[in-house]
Formats: C-alpha cells, sequence, structure tokens
C-alpha cells in the first residue's frame, strides 16, 4: 500500500463524497445540464490558475532537484495540458481566456485554492504535495473509471472531451508520477506520528473537492 492509498482509506468517507459525487454520477450518465458544467468548467479554470501557484509554491519549497522537476510537471500539466480542454470547451460557447480569467471566482473556489496555498506556506514540502494529491489523483480515477464504465458509447457522449482528457494516457500518467513522486517523499519526510495530521490535510482537501463538484450543480440555479 503506498501513502495515497493509506491516506485514501483513512479518510475513506470525505474521498467517496468527492469521487463518488452526484455531479460526478450524472457527467456519466450524461444527465448532467450543460449549465451545470459550464458554471464548473468556468471556475474550474480560476481554480488551475491558483494551483499553478500551489506548484510553484512546491518548486520554491523544494530542496533537492528531484522535487523541483516534480513541481515542475505539476506546472507543466496544468498550463500546457489541462487548461487547453477549459480553453477549447469555453471557446465552444463564446468564452475567451481573457473572459475566462476575468470572471468573478466563486467562494468554494477560493476556499479549496486559498487552503492548499496555506498548506503549503504554513507547512513543508510533503504537507502541500498530500493537500495537492486528491485533485490530481482523484480526477485521473474519475475520469478513468467514467471511461472504463462508458466503453465505446464514450464516443458520443455529451461530456466525452472531459472524460477523454482525463482518462487519456497524458493525464494518466501524470498522475502516476505525481503518487509516485508523493510516496517518495513521504519514505523521506514522514514520521508516524505525522500521519494523522496529514490524512486531515487529505480529508479536508477531498471535502474542498466535493463542494467544488456541488457549487456545479447549485450556481446555474442560484
Ligand atoms: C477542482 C479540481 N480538482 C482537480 C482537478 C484536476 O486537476 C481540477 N481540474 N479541478
Amino acid at each position: 500500500m503506498d501513502i495515497f492509498d493509506r491516506l485514501k482509506a483513512t479518510a475513506a468517507a470525505d474521498w467517496a463524497s468527492y469521487v463518488e459525487h452526484d455531479f460526478v454520477r450524472q457527467m456519466g450518465d450524461g444527465s448532467l445540464p450543460q449549465a451545470a458544467f459550464r458554471a464548473y468548467l468556468v471556475q474550474d479554470y480560476l481554480f488551475l490558475i491558483q494551483f499553478a501557484r500551489a506548484y510553484a509554491l512546491a518548486a520554491y519549497k523544494s530542496r533537492t532537484l528531484a522535487d523541483m522537476r516534480a513541481a515542475k510537471a505539476g506546472l507543466s500539466a496544468i498550463l500546457d495540458l489541462e487548461m487547453d480542454l477549459h480553453v477549447r470547451l469555453c471557446g465552444r460557447w463564446g468564452l475567451s481566456p481573457e473572459q475566462l480569467e476575468a470572471a468573478p471566482e466563486h467562494q468554494a473556489t477560493v476556499a479549496y485554492t486559498r487552503f492548499v496555498l496555506d498548506c503549503g506556506v504554513s507547512g513543508d514540502l510533503l504537507d502541500l504535495h498530500v493537500a495537492l494529491s486528491p485533485c490530481i489523483v482523484g480526477y485521473a480515477e474519475i475520469g478513468a473509471r467514467l471511461a472504463g464504465e462508458l466503453g465505446p458509447a464514450l464516443d458520443d457522449h455529451p461530456y466525452r472531451d472531459w472524460i477523454g482528457e482525463y482518462a487519456g494516457q497524458a493525464y494518466q500518467q501524470v498522475a502516476r508520477d505525481a503518487r509516485r513522486h508523493l510516496d517518495a517523499l513521504a519514505a523521506r519526510a514522514m514520521t508516524e506520528a505525522r500521519f494523522s495530521e496529514l490524512a486531515a490535510l487529505f480529508g479536508q482537501a477531498s471535502k474542498l473537492e466535493a463542494d467544488f463538484w456541488q457549487m456545479g450543480l447549485d450556481m446555474p440555479r442560484a
């Protein structure tokens, strides 16, 4: 069992509230209203801008080149891979990257991103990577699960671009690397006494992910 599986098992209920959220279920069966998906995706763009800062902070907090390269990989996954999806999908709805960047941040976006940034500022590199891990590994898990359930039906599914992106080779590899790096970091920096603190951070980040999905469901109705 790697550190990620241990964290997930310890924060099992919070993890389930995230990866099995109604938003995810509705995205999978195609019943998610497009307005909810749009509201979510615009906020997710703002979320990614803050997460890019969190990876830059991880580079700053790195004392080894290996840690710095892992932070750089996270930063480029956001700037060079993931954000393209948002720009492409929002472009179809007539939204430019400038308009996305200028959108007001929802409280759920502020809460989650600033929580993670604070974990990095007040803690060390392990705290920061633990707080970041539900994001990257969770989306890889959700994407792979939905793609697996849909099989060939993914081809003409309303959310095929999103599911395909997170189930795709490139993203899956980023998540595997992030998971391996977290394990190496824990082997170096974690004491058993610290584990419950880290599990609490992990559980909190998972809850904030669930709140982020919920924001997507609630916003069009607000
Ligand atoms: C809210 C959220 N969590 C995780 C990811 C995956 O990077 C994302 N794009 N957005």
